[in-house]
């Protein structure tokens, strides 16, 4: 099958890649499901690229519904290696208006009925998320987001998931804002935990949408005031791919970042104990720690 370095997990408002050519949809199953949609395989920029519309084409499933597992599974499945996710969030800083990009460097955990980690059934994995984000992927959005005239792009900031499909109350949003978040969204866990635990680089392009509910002589956030931002968000956001797509190095172990080694030391199951079903199952992931 056709392979990918590059994965984009278009958000909110991204159901499809524009100016890819040498389009090839694939459908794939994985041990955890089908993914939110089929894979779309082609080139972008002239480097091939996999893209995956988070909530589905016609945007079908809420945060909570998203194959997490499936989706990241079926795109290391197909060679990817590094994960662009692009993400609609509300804003919980004067400063980051709506229709600025972010490049979030942290994220606080506010999810509540979500499975975070492919590995059960036998096998027991700690991976290190001390460092959420892949800095390598993160530094090269900001550097190619910057070449953007016209767009304000905020480096780094905390981006805190909540459950959805609701927006905040009033009290949580002030609350997110005294512990020092800066946007919010529903969708960048468990999505960039598994990353990890598959040994991908994952970073997300962060559109702010709205000023969420905290600022009193602003619009709060609904629907329809996040589809009139994203719209000139996502042309941005598909320019920045196409530039990254042509950064992107062709070795990842020439990169800073530790993410293809992100298993290393973190499987505590003795390989021994580890049941042949689940050696069989979670191979694409482990097995080469454990033969
Ligand atoms: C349509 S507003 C709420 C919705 O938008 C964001 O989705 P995504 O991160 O996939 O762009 C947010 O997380 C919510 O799921
Ligand atoms: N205010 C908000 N809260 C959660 N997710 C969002 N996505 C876009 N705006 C949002």
């Amino acid at each position: 099958m056709t392979q990918a370095k590059i994965g984009v997990i278009g958000g909110s408002g991204l159901y499809q890649m524009e100016g890819m050519t040498e389009v090839e949809e694939v459908r794939i199953s994985t041990p955890f499901g089908d993914p939110s949609d089929v894979i779309t395989l082609g080139k972008v920029a002239g480097v091939p690229m996999a893209f995956l519309p988070r909530h589905g084409r016609g945007h079908r499933l809420n945060p909570t519904e998203v194959p997490s597992r499936a989706n990241i599974w079926a795109l290391k499945s197909l060679g990817v290696e590094w994960v662009i996710s692009v993400s609609a969030v509300g804003s919980l800083r004067e400063d980051i208006a709506p229709r600025d990009l972010v490049i979030p460097d942290q994220l606080f955990d506010r999810t509540k009925s979500r499975v975070n980690s492919f590995f059960e059934g036998g096998v027991v994995v700690h991976c290190a998320f001390a460092e959420p984000f892949c800095p390598t992927l993160s530094g090269l959005l900001l550097e190619s987001a910057r070449e953007l005239e016209g767009v304000t792009v905020h480096e780094g900031g905390t981006y805190v998931c909540m459950e959805g499909p609701f927006f905040s109350t009033k009290a949580e949003s002030n609350i997110y804002r005294k512990l020092g978040m800066d946007v919010v969204g529903m969708t960048a866990l468990p999505e960039a935990k598994l990353a990890r635990e598959a040994e991908l680089c994952y970073a997300v392009i962060a559109c702010a949408t709205d000023y969420d509910c905290w600022y009193e002589s602003e619009e709060s956030v609904s629907v329809d005031l996040v589809v009139a931002n994203l719209s000139a968000n996502v042309s941005h956001a598909q320019r920045i791919l196409a530039s990254v797509a042509q950064k992107i190095g062709t070795d990842r172990l020439q990169q800073a970042c530790a993410c293809e080694h992100a298993l290393a030391g973190a499987i505590m199951t003795d390989p021994t104990r580890i049941p042949v079903e689940a050696k069989e199952t979670y191979q694409l992931l482990i097995g080469r720690y454990i033969s």
